[in-house]
C-alpha cells in the first residue's frame, strides 16, 4: 500500500488524477503524503511537513539544467565511469532512475538513457518531468532521442531490456549518515517515501549479466562496495564514488 493520496488543484487535471490515482490503489485518504496535479506540473509534498517544499521533476530549469550549462562537461567524474570520450557515446541503462538527475547529466553529454524505476510515485514524478522537457523547445528534440522510462522493478526489467546496453548505471538508495536537518529538504521528502533500497545487492550480479562493456554503481564514500564485490577501479569525488566494474566475456 502507497501512503499517498493524489489531488488536482486545477480542474483541467482531474481526469489525469484519476487515471494515476487507479494506478496507485489502495491509497489511504489520511496519508501524510500527496501527488499533486497543479497547472505545470505533477509534485509530491510531505503534508506534515510542509515546510520541506514539494519534489518534482524539472530537466528544463532546476538544478539539473543549471549543471548542463554550467558544469564541467564530459570532464565530470560521471563521465568518465561510464567510459564517455570523444566519439564515444554509450548507451546507459540506469536501473535506479531515482529523479533522474544523474540520467539526464548523461543524456545531455549525448548517451542514450533507459530508465528503470520501480516505486511507482517516482515513476510517475519521472514521467511528467520527462514529458514536459520532450516538449521544450531548447532540449526537447534531443530528449525525445536519448532518455527513456521503463517503469518496474530492475531485476524483472534487465532480464527484458531486448537490448545490450554498454553500461548499466546503479544507484540505490543508502541510508544516509548526516544529521537529517543537513540533507537536503528534496532529498529528505523523496527519502521518507522511498526508504532505503534494502535490496540494492542483488542488483549487481543483474546488471553484470546483461552489460556489455561495464557496470557503474554510484555510493557515498563512506559506504562499503554493493554486495560486498571489489570493483576493478573506482573515481572518487567530494562525497561520492564511482565504483567500476569492467565487463570480459
Ligand atoms: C538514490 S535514488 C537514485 C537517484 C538518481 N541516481 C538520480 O540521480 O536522481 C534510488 C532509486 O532507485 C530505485 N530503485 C531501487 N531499487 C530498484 C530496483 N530494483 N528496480 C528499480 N528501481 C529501483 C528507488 O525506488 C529510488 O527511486
Amino acid at each position: 500500500m502507497y501512503p499517498i493520496q493524489v489531488i488536482a488543484e486545477v480542474p483541467e487535471r482531474t481526469a489525469q488524477a484519476a487515471e494515476l490515482a487507479a494506478g496507485l490503489q489502495p491509497l489511504t485518504a489520511d496519508a501524510p503524503f500527496a501527488l499533486v496535479w497543479g497547472e505545470q506540473h505533477l509534485e509530491l509534498r510531505k503534508l506534515d511537513e510542509p515546510k520541506l517544499g514539494p519534489v518534482f521533476v524539472d530537466f528544463v530549469e532546476g538544478a539539473v539544467a543549471h549543471r548542463r550549462k554550467f558544469g564541467g562537461g564530459r570532464g565530470q567524474s560521471i563521465a568518465k565511469a561510464v567510459g564517455l570520450k570523444a566519439g564515444a557515446n554509450p548507451t546507459v541503462v540506469d536501473a535506479t532512475a531515482g529523479l533522474g538527475r544523474d540520467a539526464f547529466v548523461l543524456a545531455s553529454l549525448g548517451c542514450q538513457v533507459t530508465m528503470l524505476e520501480r516505486h511507482p510515485v517516482v515513476a510517475a514524478l519521472l514521467a511528467d518531468g520527462l514529458h514536459r522537457a520532450q516538449q521544450d523547445s531548447e532540449i526537447g528534440s534531443w530528449m525525445r532521442e536519448r532518455m527513456f522510462l521503463r517503469p518496474g522493478s530492475a531485476l524483472e526489467n534487465l532480464r527484458q531490456l531486448g537490448f545490450t546496453p554498454d553500461v548499466v548505471y546503479l544507484d540505490p538508495m543508502f541510508p544516509h549518515r548526516q544529521k537529517s536537518a543537513l540533507v537536503k529538504k528534496e532529498m529528505r521528502v523523496f527519502q521518507s517515501l522511498v526508504g532505503a533500497d534494502l535490496d540494492a545487492d542483488a542488483l549487481l550480479p543483474a546488471a553484470l549479466a546483461v552489460a556489455g562493456k561495464r557496470v557503474v554503481v554510484k555510493r557515498p564514500d563512506y559506504a562499503g562496495y554493493l554486495n560486498e564485490m571489489k570493483p576493478g577501479m573506482s573515481i572518487e569525488t567530494k562525497s561520492n564514488r564511482f565504483d567500476v566494474y569492467v565487463i570480459s566475456r
